[in-house]
């Protein structure tokens, strides 16, 4: 049969599907217009400003669905990034994905974003909106396979501090980034197992806290404003101190999206965080699960550095993903539901 374009408004968006851990990723390759700026940041500001209704278009219901994720090529000013990224979700844009760049390392070596690909293993630079990224991909026998990638510098930003969560009291957390801000809290604080209790209940509190922490908790990042803003909260099982045996978290971030892969940001948050407490040395490996969907990365922080004024680590994290499809998405006249639309 052949496959011939249906009625549509002109637009032709055409993406590649992948998931890591379980997390889609919609990768746009074609047919979006051109993203101004002068640099990323100032391009994921436009993208927001001017081009808000195609996120929507790709990311919500008809063509998508609540959790989905999605990843925009763009140009970068950066000489030394094989391409530049913005990270589109249920709300809006992220400054950092790590699931995202696991399954990109893989497409641009695929893809022949990257010129002569060696083995055992492949560098591509990817360019995310909280600065360059670099992410090894194997690479043999022709075929790309799991991707490791070496984070921003990422840090303990507030230690131990009480914010007052309507519903469920005075509650201690942890405010941490590894290429976005998360509050970090064990789930059984609230009596709640990241693996075996209810999605809908973890998100009902985790949103709880991201909603107290943003009221109550200036956030501030020494490279950019448009970095300071709590991504999300991640629930832990608790065992932050390292050891051999994984630990699981679930994380809930933008507008109560729930992160179906151990989340690569959230690892490089929780490595930082931990490293900053003196529970986990530089090259330990730690295995991080997905309490959603028992997904695994492992992650370790490799490097010490500095970020303004807070020491930093620079993280490893590790995962695979795989390819779901390809796909053309067009806007039909007359269709009242052509922008998209979500259920809650
Ligand atoms: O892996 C990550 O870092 C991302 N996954 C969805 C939420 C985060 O951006």
């Amino acid at each position: 049969m052949d496959v011939r374009l249906p009625p549509h408004n002109g637009r032709l968006v055409s993406v590649i599907d992948m998931h890591t851990g379980g997390e889609p990723l919609r990768i746009v390759w074609s047919g979006y217009p051109e993203i101004k700026g002068e640099n990323l940041l100032a391009k994921r500001r436009y993208a927001k400003e001017e081009l808000d209704h195609l996120r929507k278009v790709l990311m919500f219901e008809p063509r998508g669905h609540f959790d989905m994720y999605g990843a925009l090529i763009v140009e970068s000013e950066m000489s030394e990034a094989d391409l530049g990224v913005l990270f589109m979700h249920n709300e809006g844009y992220s400054t950092m994905c790590g699931h995202a760049v696991i399954a990109l390392g893989r497409f641009a070596v695929d893809y022949g974003l990257v010129k002569a690909p060696v083995s055992p293993e492949t560098q591509v630079n990817i360019h995310c909106p909280c600065g360059l990224v670099k992410a090894f991909v194997q690479f043999s026998d022709g075929k790309t396979g799991a991707v490791r990638f070496h984070s921003t510098p990422a840090f303990a930003f507030v230690t131990d501090i009480t914010v007052s969560v309507p519903g469920y009291g005075d509650v201690i957390l942890d405010i941490s980034y590894g290429g976005a801000f998360y509050a970090l809290v064990s789930a059984q604080r609230f009596g709640l197992d990241v693996c075996e209790s209810r999605t809908r209940d973890l998100v009902e509190v985790a949103c709880a806290v991201t909603s107290a922490v943003k009221s109550q908790v200036k956030l501030y990042h020494p490279s950019s404003d448009d970095l300071a803003f709590l991504y999300g909260t991640i629930l832990t099982d608790g065992k932050d101190q390292f050891s051999n045996e994984p630990t699981a978290n679930i994380c809930v971030f933008a507008d109560a999206q729930v992160d179906r892969s151990p989340t690569g940001s959230g690892v490089t948050a929780r490595i930082a965080l931990q490293h900053h407490k003196g529970m986990i040395g530089i090259q330990q490996t730690r295995t991080f699960q997905s309490g959603a969907t028992s997904s695994l990365f492992t992650g370790k922080a490799v490097q010490e550095t500095q970020c303004g004024e807070f020491p930093a680590v620079v993280v490893e994290v590790a995962g695979q993903a795989h390819y779901t499809g390809i796909a053309s998405f067009v806007q039909e006249p007359g269709d009242s539901l052509a922008n998209g639309f979500l259920l809650k």
